[in-house]
């Protein structure tokens, strides 16, 4: 295992001024004994709603901060304890700060990280190339940070973190205001990253398609416990109890005659898409009235988006989430 976390909990005390003299203490507790395990080499997705202390968890993991009670191992080593050693083979990136010099060009943030993890300068030379070239960064590597896009900023951001090669990668909303483009650029070298470099990838984001592209893996958060630990593709099989159907009918279409468990969800002119209950209905009856009764010009079999799982995952909160999957695996 390359991270353990053992039953960990992180309280906040706040100080609160009260009137003029009175000091009041408010005690939050971001996480409440969180326990989980990640093998080397797997893409890990932290979920959950705002506030749920998926943040909390990524700044423990790295060590910035110390849990209240529970231990961590991050490859065998305290993080909070042993933080300057574990730096030179983890590696994190704040979708929110950055760790560039905003005044200098990315280039002069890559030598001066290469100093500070003692890469010798051939290899930095080498590694810099390399990340340039994957990144697309050489036409504005000697430009001010302060003058560089978002996307190109981020681009920068995720290349520094990887300058020592680390064998983690923990990042908290990387693609967090990014462009279509940019975006999938970053995720494509994280997928790359995992899949091809065995790099390990902790990731937060509230993009499910970010989540979906690049994790195998997925832990869903609430209110500072687990409420589903599950891989994606078994939580799609376990929470999903219907299917959208998208018809283009050759003329439009006033009543559809659906079974018990069908309904329209949404049309335009010709174009109607309909969720089927899977629990109530069977998909094929469904096609099979559609097409046999209308003249259908084109017809298209969706899973719902992932999104509305894991809404229906945090509304279930918890133990409940944990207790709708246990359910769902009975079912079959
Ligand atoms: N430095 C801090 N001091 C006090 N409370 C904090 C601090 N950081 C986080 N919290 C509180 O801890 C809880 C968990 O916060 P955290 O940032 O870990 O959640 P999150 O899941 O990352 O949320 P978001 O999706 O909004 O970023 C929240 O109630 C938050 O207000």
């Amino acid at each position: 295992m390359c991270i353990e976390v053992d039953r960990v909990s992180k309280r906040y005390i706040l100080r609160k001024i009260k009137g003029w003299t009175r000091l009041e203490w408010q005690k939050i507790e971001a996480l409440k004994g969180v326990s989980f395990k990640v093998e080397p080499g797997r893409a890990l997705a932290l979920i959950g709603p705002n506030g749920a202390g998926k943040s909390t968890m990524i700044k423990l993991l790295c060590g910035i901060l110390s849990p209240t009670q529970g231990s961590i191992k991050v490859l065998g080593m305290d993080p909070f304890k042993d933080r300057s050693r574990l730096a030179y083979r983890i590696s994190s990136v704040f979708g929110q700060r950055s760790q560039l010099w905003y005044h200098l060009p990315p280039i002069d943030t890559f030598q001066l990280l290469g100093r500070i993890y003692d890469i010798d300068r051939t290899e930095l030379k080498k590694r810099m190339k390399e990340l340039v070239e994957l990144f697309d960064l050489s036409s504005f590597l000697y430009q001010p940070v302060r003058k560089l896009s978002l996307g190109q900023r981020m681009r920068c951001e995720i290349a520094a973190a990887l300058i020592h090669n680390p064998e983690i990668l923990f990042l908290d909303e990387p693609t967090i205001g990014l462009d279509v483009v940019a975006r999938s650029m970053v995720i494509d070298v994280l997928k790359d990253l995992n899949r091809s470099k065995n790099v390990t990838i902790i990731l937060t984001s509230h993009d499910t398609s970010d989540i979906e592209r690049i994790c195998e893996d997925v832990i869903v958060l609430n209110e500072g416990r687990i409420v589903l630990e599950s891989k994606i593709r078994e939580m799609r099989k376990n929470f999903f109890h219907s299917k959208i159907i998208e018809v283009e009918f050759s003329e439009p279409i006033n009543d559809l005659n659906l079974p018990p468990g069908a309904r329209v969800i949404d049309q335009n002119g010709s174009i109607v898409r309909l969720e089927v209950d899977l629990k109530t209905c069977d998909v094929n009856e469904v096609v099979s009235r559609i097409v046999t009764y209308n003249m259908v010009r084109d017809i298209t079999i969706q899973d719902p988006p992932l999104e509305s799982i894991i809404h229906h995952i945090y509304l279930s909160g918890y133990p409940a989430g944990r207790e709708a999957e246990r359910n769902a695996q009975v079912d079959g």
